[in-house]
């Protein structure tokens, strides 16, 4: 016990992601080496409102390093985000004796962290867990290599039969503000075309191109079209656009949907999360916090909240072009 720090609470909340439970490993092991009592909070911020809590030991997390999903549950949590709904959780919070809180989620989650930490000076530390890789100050997301494998491997399985059939595929994959997940698993897949928010691409410019493809000789084609893409109000209304412009297609719409989030996470997951995991509780023990544990170019680094929340990862141009040029 250094610093004065007797006990960290930690939780999952948000949209659950693969190596979650890596995450949550890495801290309640961390925490023991450095004789710190880890406190599990169960379903997010819910959770704490509602005061499920409980301590843990190193055993409390045996053989969760390999399995999806998040065995703290998680939670959107309406009432965390009053005033009212974050006092019933600080008075859970103190009652449990609990010291710091390492909130494991996306931006949202650090939003709600941040505001625990400026309301009630409890001091937080977030660990970037989404699938979706939106999250300023880290290169990698826990859970984002784990999606990206599984959608790789369902596009694999979409083109054989997109190509036996010579169709024309629209496959919708998570990404609600983001598109790294659909620009990164596109150019592993070799789709033709790929949607992303941060680019609006007309409908028309879609269309020129898969005409080109078809002059090309391509027989099938399949369009990678992330979540929040606004080509069309959704991705079926966007198919029923292109069908009435090229009638000559057979068209079909896969929304792959919640496969993504679930599954074994990575190598690559599990390591981060571990990586991070401890980090974030080094941090804690070092007097640091109101900041997010990242990796960037390698390395651990440590973002502020604040930081993390407002910015935003831009969509690297080069990896646009590659798309471009490989899917001729
Ligand atoms: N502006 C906010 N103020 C307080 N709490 C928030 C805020 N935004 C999100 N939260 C809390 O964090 C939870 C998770 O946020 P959400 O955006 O759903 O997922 P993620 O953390 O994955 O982005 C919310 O259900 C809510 O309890
Ligand atoms: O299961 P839900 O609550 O519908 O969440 C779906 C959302 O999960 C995500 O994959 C991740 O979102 P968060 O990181 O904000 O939790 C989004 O891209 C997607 O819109
Ligand atoms: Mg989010």
């Amino acid at each position: 016990m250094l610093n004065g720090l007797k006990k960290i609470g930690v939780m999952t909340s948000g949209g659950d992601a693969p190596g979650m439970n890596a995450a949550v490993r890495a801290v309640v092991r961390a925490c023991s080496y450095y004789e710190i009592t880890p406190c599990a909070i169960y379903s997010g911020y819910q959770g704490l409102i509602d005061g499920k809590i409980e301590e843990m030991g190193p055993r409390s997390v045996a053989n969760i390093l390999s399995q999806g999903g998040t065995v703290l549950k998680s939670a959107r949590c309406m009432e965390f985000r009053t005033e009212e709904g974050r006092r019933k959780a600080y008075e859970q919070f103190m009652a449990a004796g609990l010291g710091a809180l390492i909130v494991i989620g996306g931006d949202g989650s650090f939003t709600g962290a941040r505001l625990f930490q400026k309301e009630f000076g409890i001091p937080v530390v977030g660990i970037p867990g989404t699938i979706d890789n939106d999250i300023f100050g880290t290169d990698f997301t826990i859970g984002y290599d784990t999606a990206l494998n599984t959608v790789v491997d369902a596009v694999d399985k979409i083109r054989d039969t997109a190509s036996s059939h010579d169709r024309l595929f629209f496959i919708e994959v998570m990404g609600r503000d983001a598109g790294f997940i659909a620009l990164n698993s596109g150019i592993a897949t070799g789709v033709e075309q790929i949607l992303i928010p941060e680019i609006n691409k007309p409908v028309e410019q879609l269309i020129d191109r898969i005409r080109q493809s078809g002059r090309a000789g391509k027989g099938s084609s399949m369009i990678m079209v992330a979540e929040g893409d606004k080509s069309g109000s959704n991705i079926y209304q966007l198919a029923d656009k292109v069908q009435e412009q090229l009638p000559e297609y057979d068209i079909k719409v896969t929304v792959l949907g919640h496969i993504q989030r679930g599954g074994r996470p990575s190598c690559s997951d599990r390591v981060l999360a571990s990586r991070l995991g401890v980090a974030a509780v080094k941090s804690l023990k070092d007097g640091i916090s109101g900041v997010m544990v990242g990796v960037r170019k390698g390395e651990v680094a440590l973002t502020p909240l604040e930081e993390a929340i407002k910015q935003h990862n831009e969509i690297d141009p080069l990896l646009l072009e590659v798309a471009e040029i490989t899917s001729i």
